[in-house]
């Protein structure tokens, strides 16, 4: 697709675009599936134990460094493969040096994570959801869906259901 006249450009354009780069990384790259699901649990624990403005800040921060390390990681590679699509030593480099800059930022944001979550509340938010039989199911369901969101993704879970709602139909 040709890109617009920059003269013609609105913000709204400029946010659809952003906001369709967001949904491409998602409906690729399983690593940013990954961490956005680890992230709504994150959240989710979050909301369950009384955290400070500055507490709940750093866990954003931490998330937010994380997804955007990944979807510059994944700009990286797609740049890289429409340049170089052979082996090259250059590329292995900078795609490894991209793929580092997720590293530093996940490990960082876990810590930020133990730091602020691991207290006794969040075994008690925890040991709750277990006991009662209501929230341990729905908690599993939402395992259940987590790990198909993951592994097969927006695009092969489409391809799925065509395959079983589309073949029925014919
Ligand atoms: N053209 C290439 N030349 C040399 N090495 C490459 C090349 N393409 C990929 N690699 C090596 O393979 C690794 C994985 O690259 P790939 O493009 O498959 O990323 P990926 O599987 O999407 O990785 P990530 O888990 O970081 O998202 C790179 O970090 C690099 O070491």
């Amino acid at each position: 697709m040709m890109p617009t006249d920059p003269k013609k450009r609105t913000i709204a354009r400029s946010f659809a675009d952003a906001f369709r780069g967001v949904g491409d990384c998602i409906r690729t790259e399983r690593n940013m599936r990954i961490h956005l699901t680890m992230c709504v649990y994150v959240l989710f624990f979050a909301s369950r134990i009384e955290l400070t403005r500055g507490e709940m800040a750093c866990l954003l921060l931490a998330i937010g460094s994380v997804v955007t390390a990944e979807t510059l990681n994944t700009s990286v590679e797609k740049l890289c493969d429409f340049t170089q699509k052979h082996t090259n030593h250059l590329i292995r480099v900078i795609k490894d040096m991209a793929a580092g800059a997720v590293l530093i930022c996940a490990v960082f944001a876990a810590l930020v994570g133990i730091v602020v979550l691991f207290r006794p509340e969040l075994w008690e938010a925890f040991w709750a959801i277990c006991t009662d039989p209501v929230s341990l199911v729905l908690f599993l369901l939402s395992l259940a869906v987590a790990a198909v969101f993951v592994f097969l993704g927006p695009v092969k879970l489409m391809e799925q259901a065509e395959r079983w709602f589309g073949g029925r139909r014919q």
